[in-house]
């Protein structure tokens, strides 16, 4: 090529040209563009829109010939493109290592995390991101930088500081993951969550919570019949499946009153074994909320994206059906409630919330009856002071009855101690101002983890808190040193809205198991699979917990 003449002389060729004209459109685009706002929503845009770009240059480069003019100009936008990425990857890198935001705070962390989060998906390709969190808090205290813009804040006070009633943060990126979708858990916008919360509310004001009792009662009955069985054959029962089975079947009821029918059939339903599957993105790429947009715009079709977007199919299908059919007169399900004042107009939230209602509705309190029979299983004695507490004056279809009964109580409350259903998930972010967590100031448009895991288990809140002993929420208060280490339903706006509902499905559940049934581990087993094998994939999804029926009176 030639020579550029002039002031530069020959040292501006056009190779030259074409170099600095593609450096200084990656230095401006990230300085101009990327550095301000969320683009995460963005990403698989910005991804195709590179591919294009770069693919065209690339095949253009194979056609022409490299002496013609056009053969000429391609190899110099070849040389344009990767100038563009390498100024703007090393602009990137050098902004945060001496001028991003959170560098002056000093928290101290892994030594990639101020560049980059891409090597946690690395730590996280098994999704144990609770225990590889653990360690950091092991290693580098309360407070440890985990992402360019990311802290992880282990102290209890950060709970309330970022999640109270006075908080300002918002909820983080990683709550756009069903954009454009909507549902209330995705709704980042205060006033927006807040407005479709009230229509949510009245599915759950307490006469609704009357109709659906009645609903979860038949299926305790259901599943009272299915372990009688499973005794009388002398069969093992994994209660971390059987306990999904129950609680799908209750949601699908009462969501658009259709059940799932699982602990009646005694297999899998193909729609729930997809919503599981569909989760497995989550696990390592849940810090990372731009690549697992670009994974699933961009591989609709692929593995367990194909998944998802079959589950969340399957429920608008569902949906339509039960729009059409309407409920059972006098059981309002929670789709009639949302239906309410909306004069038959359609309502753009109903498929992602009747998805949220059933996902959030049925793994959790699953999941947390899992770790509960777990726990009575590796600590019977609580069986039995359960039993003592359920004399035969206790109605066990009676919620206030059972409420009354504080051991039942507290060992509920330990197990979601010792096995919070959110890990690690249910990240903040800082809005315009920062945010001060005891002695520390994190600073603006920082994302904060809060790892339950970890904060439920500290000495200085729980004396003894990695061990199992319930009474500490009955007759040993003295054992809880703080007990904002404690929010199993986190707190505030975002709070569980059918925390109530959940109390009742448990506490009905285990007095019912408790007063018909002896159970303990099946032979073989020595209870470590619940924790061993438990992974996080925003919500915890435990190990096998197999147990062995026996009725009682026998
Ligand atoms: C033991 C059982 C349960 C536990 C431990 C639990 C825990 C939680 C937690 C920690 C959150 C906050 C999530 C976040 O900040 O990202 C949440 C939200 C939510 N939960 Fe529950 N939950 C349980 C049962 C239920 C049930 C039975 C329902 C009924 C449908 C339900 C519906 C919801 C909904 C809709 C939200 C989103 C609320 C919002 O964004 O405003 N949960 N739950």
């Amino acid at each position: 090529m030639p020579a550029i003449t002039g002031q530069l002389g020959p040292v501006l060729t056009q190779e030259g040209l074409f170099c600095l004209g593609g450096a200084l459109s990656g230095i401006s685009l990230h300085h101009g563009v990327f550095i301000r706002g969320e683009w995460h929503n963005q990403a698989p845009n910005i991804f195709r829109a590179y591919a294009a770009i770069f693919g065209c240059v690339a095949i253009a480069r194979i056609f022409y010939r490299m002496a013609s003019p056009a053969g000429r100009l391609t190899s110099g936008l070849v040389l344009a493109c990767f100038f563009h990425v390498l100024a703007m990857f090393t602009s990137i890198l050098i902004y945060r290592r001496f001028f991003h935001r959170l560098n002056k705070s000093n928290f101290p962390g892994p030594g990639w995390a101020r560049y980059t989060k891409i090597w946690q998906i690395w730590e996280n390709r098994n999704s144990r991101n609770h225990l590889y969190l653990h360690s950091l808090c092991q290693k580098h205290g309360d407070v440890v930088r985990t992402g360019p813009s990311e802290v992880t804040v282990f102290l209890p006070e950060a709970h309330e500081a970022l999640g109270g009633r006075q908080s300002e943060c918002i909820k983080s990126e990683f709550y756009d993951l069903l954009w454009p979708e909507r549902a209330l858990f995705a709704a980042r916008d205060k006033a927006v969550h807040a407005k479709r919360r009230k229509d949510w509310q009245y599915g759950f004001s307490p006469g609704a919570i009357e109709h659906h009792e009645r609903k979860v009662l038949q299926w305790v009955d259901e599943l009272d019949k299915q372990l009688a069985r499973k005794a009388e054959d002398r069969l093992t029962v994994n209660a971390t499946d059987y306990f999904l089975w129950f609680t799908f079947d209750i949601m699908g009821t009462f969501t658009f009153s259709k059940s799932f029918n699982m602990l009646e059939r005694q297999r899998w339903h193909h729609v729930v074994l997809k919503t599981q599957n569909a989760r497995s993105l989550l696990g390592p790429l849940a810090g990372t909320p731009w690549l697992l947009h670009i994974g699933v715009n961009l591989m609709p079709r692929i593995l367990w994206v194909k998944d998802w977007y079959e589950s969340v199919e399957w429920c608008q299908a569902q949906m339509l059906e039960r729009l059409e059919t309407g409920s059972l007169p006098g059981v309002p399900d929670l789709t009639s409630f949302f239906m309410r004042d909306k004069n038959g107009k359609s309502d753009p939230w109903l498929a992602g919330d009747s998805l949220l209602a059933i996902l959030a509705g049925s793994e959790p309190t699953a999941q947390t009856m899992a770790a509960i029979f777990h726990e009575l299983s590796m600590h019977p004695e609580h069986i039995e002071k359960i039993r003592r507490e359920l004399t035969d004056d206790v109605c066990i279809t009676n919620h206030r009855a059972l409420a009354a009964l504080p051991h039942l109580t507290a060992v509920i409350q330990e197990a979601m101690r010792l096995h919070p259903n959110l890990l690690t998930g249910g990240s903040r972010k800082t809005v315009d101002k920062g945010v001060n967590i005891g002695d520390y100031y994190i600073p603006p448009h920082t994302t904060v983890i809060t790892p339950h895991y970890t904060i439920a288990r500290r000495e200085d809140c729980f004396v003894e808190g990695t061990k199992f002993i319930p009474e500490r929420w009955s007759t040993r208060p003295e054992m809880v040193l703080n007990p904002a280490a404690h929010i199993p339903f986190s707190i505030g706006q975002y709070s569980c809205i059918g925390q109530q509902l959940a109390w009742r499905i448990m506490r009905y559940t285990i007095a019912m198991i408790v007063r018909k049934y002896n159970f303990y581990l099946a032979p073989g087993y020595d209870g470590s699979n619940m924790e061993d094998d438990k992974v996080d994939k925003f919500t915890a999804f435990p190990g096998i917990v197999p147990l062995r029926f026996e009725p009682r009176d026998s």
